[in-house]
């Protein structure tokens, strides 16, 4: 008989089940505490009920957990120090889209070398994240396999989706059931519209397909998220961060029913992915928040120890400590001095 299932499938491995995760690396009281009252602070801010301005601010993506650490306490105290005038969440982010090919994040491939050790790599973000927050900072993620908010939302205090599955049915539904405020980048295009429908999709109760706490395929259905928002990340045709796109993009989502409010990433096609340009675009921001649009939350920006972004190296080793092996950041120097100044 022909081969008719499996053909192109080498391995199909069992991962533990969610609940055995969170038993091998609970969580406590104290960071779940913790956790749910930073998604209350972030969704004041949402609100406009809590005037400060919040901040995604972090690597990339962490491939390296000492390095990941030290940026974390640094922030720490970054945090605190401005926390009259702004709200820090640290970027934690162990899974990137792709536009075709490459490195998917310490979650895909926590030893950086094609082995694709997901359980390890689940493991390290949920003991990574409880580090975070023990050190009094709010943590940021995208959410991007359907499967992986089983094993560590309880930990996320902010989600994105990402520019390349905005407009994906399947994250949409995911987002409806996330217990955490989540934005929604503008597509790759540009297109804000894509963005609004999703959180117009993720607003509203859902039916859908996903796995329990067992790990076991099941019906899952959710009550809609109301803390779902917009970010404008620019697009193909370039950045969006000036008050004219702004502008339509708070009236575009008044139209739609929407509360006419937006975060701007500083980085991604808002900085043409060149590091140098993130922190006048961030300025640009600030700006015309004090110059009274209210609408504008918040902003992210990509931050690392080192500036610049290198490529994968034969070795770990070989990789220069606290630089992106992700996107280009800014380095720590320019961010304490960009958030002190703002
Ligand atoms: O934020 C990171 C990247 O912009 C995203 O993962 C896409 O990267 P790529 O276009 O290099 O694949
Ligand atoms: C992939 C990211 O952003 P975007 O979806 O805007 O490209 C990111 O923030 O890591």
């Amino acid at each position: 008989m022909p081969r008719v299932s499996d053909l192109h499938v080498v391995a199909n491995t069992p991962l533990p089940a969610p609940q055995v995760l969170s038993r091998e690396i609970p969580r406590s009281d104290a960071h779940a505490g913790f956790v749910v009252k930073s998604r209350e602070e972030i969704a004041r801010v949402l609100a406009g009920v809590d005037e400060r301005f919040l901040v995604i601010v972090g690597p990339c993506s962490i491939h390296d957990l000492k390095a990941g650490r030290e940026y974390a306490q640094r922030l720490a105290g970054l945090a605190e120090e401005v926390k009259d005038r702004m709200l820090l969440v640290m970027r934690v982010y162990f899974e990137k889209p792709r536009t075709t090919v490459g490195w998917k994040g310490l979650i895909m491939d926590p030893h950086l070398d094609g082995t694709n050790d997901i359980p390890t790599g689940l493991r390290m973000a949920r003991t990574f994240l409880r580090e975070v927050l023990e050190l009094g900072l709010p943590t940021a993620t995208e959410m991007l396999d359907p499967i992986t908010p089983q094993f560590i939302a309880d930990l996320t205090c902010w989600s994105a989706i990402g520019a390349r599955t905005t407009e994906s049915q399947t994250h949409r539904q995911m987002a409806s059931g996330l217990s955490m405020p989540v934005g929604f980048k503008n597509a790759t295009a540009g297109s804000v519209v894509a963005a609004i429908n999703g959180i117009k999709a993720a607003m509203q109760p859902q039916t859908f397909l996903g796995i329990n706490e067992e790990g076991r395929a099941s019906v899952v259905t959710t009550t809609g998220n109301a803390a779902s928002h917009l970010i404008l990340r620019g697009g193909d045709e370039g950045p969006n961060f000036d008050e004219g796109s702004v502008g339509q993009a708070l009236a575009a989502l008044q139209k739609n029913g929407l509360a006419p409010k937006v975060m701007i990433d500083a980085s991604h096609a808002n900085c043409g992915k060149d590091c140098r340009k993130m922190p006048d675009t961030f300025r640009e921001i600030v700006r015309q928040r004090k110059a009274g649009a209210t609408g504008i939350i918040g902003a992210m920006l990509e931050s690392n120890l080192v500036a610049g972004a290198q490529a994968m190296a034969e070795s770990r080793e070989a990789l220069v400590y606290g630089q992106s092996i992700t996107d280009q950041c800014i380095d720590w120097e320019t961010t304490v001095a960009l958030l002190r100044e703002v």
